[in-house]
């Protein structure tokens, strides 16, 4: 069975959403599927439902126990930063040999499984340990997430490019389409994308409903 890194251009974008999507989709196909969300910041243990986290399980149909945040998400910080700033915030350090011990035993498991990242691709973790070095530990490749806002064409370039010259690979890109109004057209933007990198880039549109991400379109076809 396979494995998959979200990851994005940058934060909010919507890693979440589509981990997300695809958990809801591929249980509700009767696969079996499991998501992680190592790291989080800007999270607190008494008011997690709404966080990634809180998400994530419930688009896993698992209890919203602390059980449960701590096997998604056993590296949280408070500050809604990039990990490094957000440790330090605490007078903590985010173990990274810890976190690969994590990710290794989730990844022995069964089942599809999804890391979701955290921010964007070249976000710090630890020292100068950076996202991208973190996906090249573990061997998977990514889906990539990207807005839909002005400037995303550079962003989603820029992020490729890096990726690629540490060998890393990218499945596909979700465009996910921004909040707000004035933005350039979602399907002309990925239309531009895809013809510029040549990977699938896969257009989502604003969701609606308090649970968007049980309104997306098949996103389990990016998987295979
Ligand atoms: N296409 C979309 N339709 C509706 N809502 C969206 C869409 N894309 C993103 N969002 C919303 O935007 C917000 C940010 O998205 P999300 O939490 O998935 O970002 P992220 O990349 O996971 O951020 P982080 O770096 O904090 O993990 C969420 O409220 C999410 O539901
Ligand atoms: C708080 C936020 N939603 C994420 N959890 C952390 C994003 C860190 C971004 C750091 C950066 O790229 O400047
Ligand atoms: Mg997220």
């Amino acid at each position: 069975m396979s494995a998959f890194f979200i990851t994005s251009t940058g934060t909010e974008i919507g890693k979440t959403l589509v981990t997300a999507a695809i958990c809801h989709q591929l249980g509700a196909a009767g696969e079996k599927v499991r998501a992680l969300k190592p790291i989080i910041s800007g999270i607190t243990d008494d008011d997690w439902a709404t966080s990634d986290s809180g998400i994530i399980a419930d688009a896993l149909g698992l209890p919203a126990s602390l059980d449960t945040l701590n096997a998604l998400s056993p590296f949280r910080y408070k500050a809604p930063l990039a990990p490094t700033m957000a440790a330090a915030a605490e007078g903590r350090t985010l173990d990274y040999g810890d976190l690969l011990k994590v990710c290794s035993g989730f990844l022995a498991l069964d089942g599809i499984r999804l890391i979701e990242g955290v921010g964007g691709a070249f976000v710090p973790l630890s020292g100068r340990t950076l996202v991208a070095d973190w996906i090249a530990d573990l061997k998977l490749p990514s889906l990539m997430v990207t807005g839909s806002y002005l400037g995303t064409l550079s962003h989603s370039i820029a992020t490729l490019e890096a990726m690629a010259t540490r060998g890393l690979a990218v499945k596909a890109i979700v465009m996910s389409e921004s909040a707000g109004e004035g933005h350039p057209d979602l399907y002309e933007s990925a239309e531009a994308l895809s013809k510029l990198v040549r990977l699938p880039v896969m257009a989502l549109p604003r969701l609606k409903g308090d649970k968007p991400w049980t309104h997306a379109p098949d996103l389990t076809h990016l998987l295979s």
